[in-house]
């Protein structure tokens, strides 16, 4: 069996049936914000900092939740949660207080209803409800994780193509203490 390959085709399975539009969507969204604040948990948090890592490199103001520095979200900021179930217990406080204080929130997830995303303003479904089967090889959240990181690439793609982003002004606006 060729792992790569059983992995690659069931990314393309799952974004084969995703709504390529969401990205423009939540792209607009991010553009539109004061500061976006971006979080999930354990590899969906992993995914969600390959992302945040890119828009501030697209010269967006970004911040982490749960980093020391991370600022106060308040109205006309934007939160971006990644969450496959959107429902992981330990991020809805922050979609309270995003609700409270007036901010947008975007919820990424395999599910179209949740907890989170019955009270965002955009919902990013990868996939469709029956996307996601146990896959032997892919275990947990995997075929999720890799297949949200790859829509949030192409996002990214289609960024750096909508504003002339350059590898130059982007390299430039990366980390030089790192
Ligand atoms: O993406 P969700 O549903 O919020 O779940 C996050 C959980 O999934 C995992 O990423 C495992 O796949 C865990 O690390 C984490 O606890």
């Amino acid at each position: 069996m060729d792992h790569q390959q059983f992995i690659l085709d069931n990314l393309k399975r799952i974004l084969d049936v995703t709504d390529k539009s969401k990205a423009a969507e939540l792209l607009k969204l991010v553009s539109e914000a004061g500061s976006t604040f971006i979080g999930g948990a354990g590899r969906s948090l992993l995914v969600s900092r390959f992302f945040a890592m890119r828009l501030v490199h697209s010269g967006y103001s970004v911040f982490m939740i749960g980093e020391v520095v991370t600022p106060a979200i308040k109205a006309g900021d934007l939160l971006i949660l990644v969450s496959g179930s959107g429902g992981t217990a330990t991020l809805l406080p922050f979609v309270k207080k995003a609700k409270e204080v007036g901010a947008k929130l975007v919820v990424i997830s395999m599910k179209k209803s949740s907890a989170m995303a019955d009270v965002a303003d955009l919902v990013v479904q990868i996939g469709q409800d029956d996307s996601f089967p146990l896959v032997k090889g892919m275990p947990m959240g995997g075929q999720f994780e890799l297949s949200t990181l790859v829509f949030l690439e192409g996002a990214i793609s289609e960024l750096i193509h909508a504003k002339g982003l350059t590898e130059e002004g982007m390299r430039a606006l990366h980390a030089n203490l790192e």
